[in-house]
């Protein structure tokens, strides 16, 4: 063995004495081994069952025992098989996984509640009660035993002589499947549609092979002569498949809906309200199309997409984002799945045919070409959420639906975790004895109060505190960690003003904390009812009723607390409820991530606007993008009329509704190849996410604060809106300007009151639990409100992205990480990328030496100094500023000097 390989060996044998597990670990272990070897056991004795044994139910006529299990084995074996017949040969594995489940996965069985256990139980005995009976009715005997043992037997001959064999047997065949959905949760109505929806898709490509075989093999000049021909083979058959399988899906999906209770309706509530109403402009009805206006452009619908495959990726950008159908380019339209819906399943070249379909194809990669052609200003108007996918290479259009080729609607709410678990137990008893407890240690501290109310809730209990007279508040929140000490808390948070009552609060952590699931809050009233496309879930409060919160309002947020408190958790909550309220046509997002973890999970979703972020010169690009955005909003809604995204949205699509869809007002020739100005479409709200926004501004400086402020400040009417998150809370991150202009806060737990303060402007996140405790400052009040975070786990952001994903690919712009962008977008004293390159003047240090030396700079002072022109010096005082010598000018235009003064060589 060579020295390596030993030293290796070495290693792992230290990591295994190391690690070694502890006492209730050892139990498991052994517990687990123990059940294995059993199960092995019993299988081994049943296997080798010999009749001539002496067993249970007889004694032996032979000495020796045969059985590989000895005596115990052929005693066990004689009982089992005795009670339960043939079935007896799956205990073994019945005990395996008991043995598993109680020592492997404890902590699983221990989060299902009662019922569930219960229900559990039960299945299990119905369906082993069913089995057997079924066994011992129908088959033979084993050895001397019956096949479904005493119990089949007893169980059988007792229905028997009311129902008869037929009569029994189903009686017992429902006791079979039944427990089994009992015991497993499996639903057989699932199954059955499964079953039945390949049957149909197995029969129909059945169906079609006579025709492909006689089209393969069959006389070419036939084909030749009729292109109708070459248009049937694998693409029809494909077509014809898809339909039917999207169809099958949809119906299955309603069926189930209709099935299953509140859960889905609650869903169906949040898909109906959001599914954007389907415009349909005079002009465009599909249905009045004749196939003469067919070829020169078409039009994919993505408000309904059921067939995302149609459009080759080139022919997204100007073309395919015509959701709510807008036509911009004044092309007629095929509504796809108005086409889809006739009764010539899938066929949808007996309407258009192949050539026509090539004709309008290369009509749109034309247009397309165009496109790409036009200035950055008016490409960035086209927020197309869907790119919609290739057709082949053979320029067969490809017109399958993916699976779920629908923006529309939401994704279900079966992809999130579901808990399975039991209300903490609430002993009335128990609070009266905390009550009593914290009256008695307060006066231990020279406090007279009484317990006037108590709200036990998920996380933690508060107690309403009636303080007497004179009595300060402040007293009590200094007595905070006394308290927690003495009632032996990890933490207590003082609520020194609750609004509306004369009382202050006491929040204690409960005994055992419950976890906040987001599928429990998301499934609720608030959320569905909200009619917001920006309404996110937080979780829930301290009385355990779900929080939902409207970004469009806030119109930013800032979200801070320690690393492990639950900040990435919080923002993936938010970001999962944006994407169980709205579609990509309504929000857009761009994710800036510089830990290069946390959000690159969502890469691919239709509504990102730009791949997820992690390098910080393209972040500082997004940001500048953003205010290039917001500015043309700006101008558009006021030349149209409009005050803000909603009154922009309502008016545009009124618009187009009437037929007479507007055009844009700020369009200049210049601006694009085309000829006719475009037609305005419906703008998305953008939510610009930032995990970790202090290594932004570590690394690409002032210039991230300047953006931010200016975003913030300007952005809510232009449907722009900004979640910034940072693990550290202090004020050379969160500084003065970005506080002043992002209103509403989220503190997460903190190490320190100072640490809170600078998030909330008051105490209070230092005594937060974590895990997703969290205090939400909401914008326009001073009273923060306790939230406690849902909880999200990887795995079901995982299922809610890849749903999407599934859905439509989302349509970047380039020009979002590109920089490129103009005049506009620039800050004060900036200037445009070309300019940057130009040679710093030649008095450039004489000038930096000059105005850090004076403590006072002004562009007139420089040029009275150096003897040069007002041009030059302005130059030279707009590069100081840009290397961050001097400050942007103020209200006054006066400029502060920020670098240090020169130092000075003695
Ligand atoms: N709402 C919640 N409910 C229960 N547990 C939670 C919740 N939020 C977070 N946790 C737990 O806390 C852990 C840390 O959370 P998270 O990763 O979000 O912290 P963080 O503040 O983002 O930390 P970092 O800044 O280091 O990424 C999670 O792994 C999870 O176990």
């Amino acid at each position: 063995m060579s020295s390596d390989l030993i030293e290796k060996t070495d290693a792992s044998f230290d990591a295994l004495a190391t690690k070694q597990l502890s006492g209730v670990q050892r139990l498991l272990e052994a517990g687990l081994l123990f059940f294995t070897v059993f199960a092995m056991f019993m299988m081994l004795a049943l296997f080798s069952f010999d009749p001539a044994d002496p067993g249970w139910a007889q004694t032996g006529y032979q000495t020796e025992v045969r059985n590989l299990g000895g005596a115990v084995g052929a005693y066990l074996s004689d009982l089992f098989l005795n009670l339960f017949g043939l079935i007896a040969y799956s205990l073994p594995f019945v005990i395996a996984i008991v043995g598993w489940l109680l020592f492997q996965r404890f902590h699983e069985l221990m989060k299902l509640d009662y019922l569930t256990l219960g229900l559990k139980l039960i299945g299990f005995f119905m369906f082993y009660l069913g089995i057997t009976s079924l066994a011992s009715m129908n088959f033979d005997d084993v050895f001397y035993f019956s096949a479904g043992g005493i119990l089949g037997n007893a169980l059988s001959e007792t229905l028997l002589p009311y129902f008869s064999f037929v009569g029994s047997t189903l009686v017992f065949l429902l006791f079979t499947c039944a427990g089994f959905v009992l015991l497993t949760g499996f639903s057989w109505l699932k199954f059955i549609d499964a079953v039945g929806q390949y049957a149909i898709i197995a029969a129909l490509w059945l169906a079609t092979v006579p025709k492909m075989i006689k089209e393969n093999f069959g006389t070419n000049d036939i084909q030749d002569n009729n292109p109708q021909h070459s248009e049937d083979k694998p693409g029809k058959i494909k077509t014809a498949l898809g339909e039917v399988k999207s169809r099958l899906v949809d119906t299955k999906d309603t069926n189930l809906k209709e099935a299953t209770t509140e859960n889905f309706e609650a869903e169906q509530a949040i898909v109906e309200q959001d599914a954007p109403v389907p415009m349909r402009s005079n002009k465009h009805d599909s249905n009045k199309l004749s196939p003469d206006e067919l070829p020169s452009g078409i039009f994919a619908k993505t408000a309904t997409m059921p067939v995302p495959d149609f459009f080759n990726a080139e022919a997204e950008q100007g073309i395919g984002e015509h959701n709510g159908k807008v036509n911009t380019k004044n092309e007629p339209f095929i509504d796809i799945a108005d086409l889809m819906s006739e009764p010539t399943h899938g066929n949808v070249q007996d309407h258009v045919n192949d050539s026509e379909i090539k004709a309008a194809f290369t009509d749109v990669e034309k247009l397309n070409v165009a496109d790409d052609r036009t200035s950055p200003k008016a490409a960035t108007k086209s927020l197309s959420p869907i790119k919609h996918n290739i057709n082949d290479d053979n320029g067969q259009v490809n017109l399958v639906p993916a699976e779920d080729s629908d923006i529309t609607s939401m994704p279900s709410i079966d992809l999130l975790d579901r808990p399975d678990k039991a209300k903490n137990p609430i002993n009335q008893e128990e609070l009266d004895q905390v009550s009593r407890l914290v009256e008695a240690k307060l006066l231990d501290f020279g406090v007279i109060a009484q317990v006037v109310s108590v709200y036990p809730g998920p996380v933690i209990t508060r107690f309403e505190l009636d303080l007497a007279p004179g009595i300060k508040v402040n007293k009590i929140t200094s007595l905070s960690k006394d308290l927690a000490r003495a009632l032996s808390a990890i933490s207590v948070r003082v609520v020194e003003v609750i609004p509306g009552k004369s009382v202050i609060g006491l929040e204690l952590p409960n005994k055992h904390r419950e976890i906040v699931y987001l599928s429990e809050v998301l499934d609720c009233p608030a959320f569905a009812e909200s009619t917001s496309p920006l309404a996110m879930v937080l979780g829930s409060d301290i009385a355990g009723e779900p929080v939902v919160v409207d970004l469009g309002k806030m119109p930013h947020l800032l979200v801070a607390g320690t690393t492990g408190s639950g900040k990435s958790v919080g923002v993936n909550t938010m970001i999962v409820s944006l994407l169980y309220k709205s579609t990509p046509e309504d929000v857009r997002m761009i994710m800036i991530d510089p830990k290069m973890l946390e959000l690159s999970v969502y890469e691919g979703i239709p509504h990102l606007l730009a791949e997820v972020v992690t390098d910080m010169k393209d972040a500082a690009n997004a940001l500048r993008w953003c205010v290039g955005e917001m500015e043309r909003r700006y101008k558009v809604m006021s030349a149209v009329g409009v005050r803000n995204l909603k009154g922009y949205n309502k008016k545009i699509l009124a618009a187009i509704e009437a037929g007479e869809p507007l055009i844009d007002p700020t369009w200049q020739p210049s601006d694009s190849m085309d000829q006719t100005p475009p037609l305005l479409e419906k703008l998305p709200s953008i939510v610009v996410i930032v995990d970790e926004f202090a290594d932004m501004m570590m690394i690409v400086g002032k210039k991230v604060e300047e953006l931010i402020a200016r975003i913030a400040q300007k952005a809510r009417a232009a449907g722009i809106h900004l979640i910034l998150a940072t693990q550290r809370p202090s004020v050379d991150v969160i500084t003065g300007l970005i506080k002043a202009n992002i209103p509403t806060r989220m503190a997460f737990q903190v190490s320190s009151g100072l640490n809170s303060r600078t998030i909330l402007d008051q105490q209070g996140a230092e005594q937060l639990l974590g895990m997703g405790d969290m205090l939400y400052l909401p914008p326009g009040t001073g009273v923060p409100t306790r939230v406690h975070g849902a909880f999200v786990d990887d795995h079901e952001v995982h299922a809610v992205v890849k749903d999407w994903k599934s859905r439509g690919e989302p349509n970047y712009i380039e020009e979002i990480l590109s920089g490129e962008h103009d005049q506009d977008i620039l800050l004060p004293g900036e200037q445009a990328e070309a300019a940057e390159g130009e040679d710093i003047d030649a008095l450039y240090d004489e000038a930096v030496n000059f105005v850090t030396e004076k403590r006072r700079v002004s562009i007139s002072s420089v040029q009275r100094q150096f003897r040069i022109g007002y041009n030059r010096s302005a130059r030279i005082v707009e590069q100081m500023e840009m290397q961050g010598v001097v400050s942007t000018p103020g209200n006054n235009g006066a400029r502060e000097v920020l670098a240090p003064p020169p130092v000075r060589d003695f």
